[in-house]
């Protein structure tokens, strides 16, 4: 239970509709065995009465059992409303709670997830959680408060009658769940990491489809997804099955425990101690008084699986960014000359490093090309600017201040990147281009893809800017989807640029108009180019030149050895 500590923290906002609603069940219960005990006694005093010959008044167990009725039917729609309400806002809680700190892990530690695996944490577990305060901590207050009364009303009868009540209500509501709850740990376990497995295979699958179809893997693919349905299927039935099984378990307790009263009371009534419309209303009292428990073995059994899941969650929450933020961080950096310092980074876990002792000066508003055969270390030169890794030695420093000084989100406020990899989100092009600044007008998104030589292309299709872009872009070009990266990083206005290979996999037309867009892009912006291309370098001042990580050369243009002249494309 060690796992579910942290998460009373997170359900305290929501205490006010858990008491509600625990509040509202406990009145139900308590109806429905009202109304059962009530017309137990209610039938038998009618019918004594009718054999004797003798009037009753039936008008107050008539009221009661009305009464009873109407509260049950109001009080089972009024606590699926309340408690429907709180569990939806404890998981609309719980999600930005795990988003918010989910973010600061991006990119660095969350490269050994696999995004199917996020999406099952950030979906699954977190409704997994809900389990807690619908099936466990409401029926746990409901079973605890209800016993008590119930204990307290069979005393009044008759001691004995009270234990007997007890030993079963314990047994059904104590014994059974902590059963069903060490059954249930392993196969939980199980099913946390089955569906996690299943959904990553099954999103990979999805996106892949193209590559299974091309190369012949779908069967192999269908395949794994049949074998790990079918490995969860089995984990689901063995929790069925307990729960069958804990499920007649109360029945038997409750039959139990009648067949004891009986035999406990019978005796009672022939001493004329008890009176029988009495007996009817124990009988039918001591069978509906088991719905208290009922929903206790169920819900132990799921902790398992509740208890998975939170660990899943928190082994996130939990991990150390790997850049943290400074607790008195610089202001806002107000010159953007970027100096790299002997820096040197190992990616964790890699046998090389991919910097060493790297030395780059960029004053405000000068372009460097930095160029090296793949794996170089070109693209962490960028990572470290951006402080999505720290260096392991050496520092880096924007305006004369330490980057690691600056608050993140301050720094990357300054900095624009370009890439070959532009995310497109599934939303209309206006919505991403405003991902780069969510207040621009019209007129703003417009002139910038003027600018970036898409606003025609733009204007031209049907639904305009609210053309949707499809998953992750689809529905665009390869260069269309670079030109839109250009509009943004024109909108978000920044300092300084970061254009990494942005022209990569264009074609010579394309290519010509994107450097063209590219060129307004840089005027009066410190500019950092990744390039594989010739095509840019007549713009820069200075080429920096890496190979395995260390600098191979400086200089003009002339400084590129002609191992790598012939690497870079021409156009
Ligand atoms: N996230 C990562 N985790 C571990 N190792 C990494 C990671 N990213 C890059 N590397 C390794 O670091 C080295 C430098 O990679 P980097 O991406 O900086 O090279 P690059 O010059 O940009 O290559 P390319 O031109 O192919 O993009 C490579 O050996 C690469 O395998």
């Amino acid at each position: 239970m060690n796992e579910l500590r942290p998460l009373w923290r997170l359900f305290r906002p929501y205490r006010g509709w858990m008491l509600f609603g625990t509040l509202v069940a406990l009145l139900t219960l308590l109806a429905n065995v009202a109304l059962m005990a009530a017309a137990g006694w209610f039938l038998t005093a009618m019918a004594t009465a009718g054999a004797a010959g003798v009037t009753i008044n039936y008008f107050t167990p008539a009221a009661l059992i009305r009464g009873s009725a109407i509260l049950r039917t109001v009080g089972r729609y009024g606590e699926r409303l309340i408690n429907h309400e709180a569990t939806f806002r404890l998981i609309a809680g719980l999600r930005v709670w795990f988003y918010r700190h989910l973010e600061p892990l991006a990119p660095a530690r969350l490269q050994q997830y696999h995004s199917g695996d996020l999406l099952s944490r950030i979906r699954a577990d977190i409704d997994a959680l809900d389990t807690l305060y619908v099936r466990v901590l409401i029926p746990l207050a409901v079973a605890g408060l209800s016993l008590l009364l119930f204990t307290g009303f069979l005393l009044f009868h008759h001691p004995v009658l009270a234990l007997t009540g007890l030993g079963f209500w314990l047994l059904a509501g104590v014994g059974l769940p902590l059963w069903s709850q060490v059954r249930g740990r392993e196969p939980g376990r199980r099913i946390a990491a089955d569906e996690a497995a299943l959904r990553a295979a099954v999103i990979d699958g999805v996106q892949g489809l193209a590559e299974l179809g091309v190369y012949g893997a779908a069967e192999h693919q269908a395949q794994r997804i049949a074998t790990l349905s079918r490995d969860l299927i089995a984990e689901q039935g063995r929790l069925s099955s307990d729960q069958g099984l804990t499920q007649a378990g109360v029945g038997l307790c409750a039959n139990l425990s009648l067949w004891l009263l009986l035999w406990i009371a019978i005796p009672l009534v022939d001493d004329g101690r008890l009176m029988p419309p009495h007996l009817a209303m124990l009988a039918l009292f001591t069978l509906a008084s088991f719905e208290s428990v009922a929903p206790l073995a169920p819900a132990f059994q799921m902790l398992g699986r509740t208890q998975a899941a939170a660990r899943r969650l928190f082994a996130i929450v939990d991990t150390k960014p790997a850049v943290s933020e400074p607790s008195a961080p610089s202001p806002r950096p107000e010159r953007f000359d970027i100096e790299f310092r002997d820096v040197s980074f190992t990616y964790p876990g890699a046998s090389r490093p991919a910097l060493s002792g790297i030395r780059l000066a960029v004053p405000q508003g000068g372009r460097v090309a930095v160029i090296g055969a793949t794996g170089s270390g070109k693209s962490t030169l960028f990572n470290l600017l951006l402080r999505f890794w720290t260096p392991d030695a050496g520092s880096i420093h924007l305006g004369g201040y330490d980057i690691l000084d600056f608050h993140g989100d301050d720094l990357r406020r300054s900095i624009a990147v370009v890439s070959q990899h532009t995310h497109l989100f599934a939303a209309s092009i206006r919505e991403n281009l405003r991902i780069a600044a969510p207040e621009a007008s019209q007129e703003a998104l417009e002139s910038a893809c003027r600018v970036a030589q898409i606003h025609d292309f733009i204007a031209g299709l049907p639904e305009g800017y609210d053309t949707w872009v499809g998953e992750t872009g689809v529905r665009l070009s390869g260069g269309q989807g670079r030109r839109i990266a250009v509009a943004r990083a024109l909108l978000k206005d920044a300092p300084i640029l970061l254009l990494d290979e942005p022209t990569e996999g264009l074609d010579a037309d394309t290519e010509r108009e994107l450097m063209r867009a590219l060129d307004t892009l840089m005027v009066g912006r410190t500019v950092l180019l990744i390039t594989h291309r010739p095509a840019g370098l007549d713009w820069v001042d200075q080429v920096l030149v890496l190979d395995q990580g260390r600098e191979l050369a400086r200089g003009d243009v002339s400084v590129i050895p002609s191992a790598l002249q012939t690497h870079l494309l021409p156009l």
